[in-house]
């Protein structure tokens, strides 16, 4: 009972009214990750990541979040390693945050929110044609996860914050030359590793998401930035683009592994 009028609320969420598609998903994210319930998996392996930052195309406005795509036409922008079987190609990356600093991650950890989290999105070009249709396939995903904490200024950031005022509203698209998204990576290997879905719609349970255990950190002045963005386009009454996280969705029968000890 809990569980369906807790899917019912979100299920009403304004950013979600579509939740009921994905009737009876099993492995629907985020999640809160309780660390004492994730197993260490010894065969894990690290995550290999060899991004192109000639690869970056341009930074857009979604109307849920700011994004920036590459180009995945050939096997440039990769990860491979970790979990993976094969190769993965980045395809974009964008962030979910709050109106404050006391929430705004899409997952937690032992319940503790952060004030953002960063999305990597890669596809399988092994099983999938393109992007749209690995979407569609049973882990023809990968969404590295890495959470933001509120602390030191990051200079790889500022690039990205800088472009925002030229995409704050729904639709507007900006170009946005060489960046390597590698930047936004904590130093630290350690991560854990579940099978989920999407966030936002189409919520398809095709991702397998790879939670980085250690966050990187930004300055306030960067996540006002974000906080100044609009879910609204130009000409229609303006609407902050904030608190574009989903609430958490049940566990079910799932097994977080991690890579560390
Ligand atoms: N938040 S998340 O789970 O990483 C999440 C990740 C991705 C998408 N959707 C898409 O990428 C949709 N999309 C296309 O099909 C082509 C470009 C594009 O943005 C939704 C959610
Ligand atoms: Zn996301």
């Amino acid at each position: 009972a809990a569980c369906s009028s807790y899917r019912l609320r979100d299920a009403l969420h304004p950013l979600w009214q579509s939740e009921l598609s994905v009737s009876g998903g099993t492995r629907q994210s985020p999640i809160n990750i309780q660390w004492r319930d994730s197993v260490y998996d010894p065969h894990l392996k690290p995550l290999k990541i060899h991004y192109d930052p000639t690869t970056c195309l341009y930074i857009w406005n979604n109307g849920y979040s700011f994004q920036v795509e590459f180009d995945d036409s050939a096997d440039k922008s990769v990860i491979m390693g970790g979990p993976l079987e094969n190769h993965y190609r980045l395809k974009q990356f964008h962030f979910h945050w709050g109106a404050i600093n006391e929430w705004g991650s899409e997952h937690m950890v032992d319940s503790k929110v952060y004030p953002a989290e960063l999305h990597l999105v890669h596809w399988n070009p092994v099983t999938s044609t393109s992007f749209e249709e690995a979407v569609m396939e049973n882990n023809g995903l990968v969404v590295i996860g890495v959470f933001l904490k509120l602390g030191a200024h990051h200079a790889g950031l500022q690039k990205l914050v800088d472009a925002l005022p030229a995409v704050r509203h729904k639709d507007a698209i900006v170009e946005f030359d060489v960046f390597d998204p590698s930047c936004l990576m904590p130093s630290c290997p350690d991560y854990w590793t579940y099978d989920g879905s999407l966030t936002t719609p189409p919520l398809t349970e095709s991702v397998t998401w790879i939670i980085k255990k250690t966050p990187i950190e930004v300055d306030q002045n960067q996540l006002e930035e974000f906080r100044m963005l609009l879910f609204t386009s130009a000409g229609e009454e303006e609407k902050r683009m904030v608190d574009n996280f989903r609430p958490l969705q049940p566990l079910m029968n799932r097994t977080v592994r991690s890579s560390f000890r």
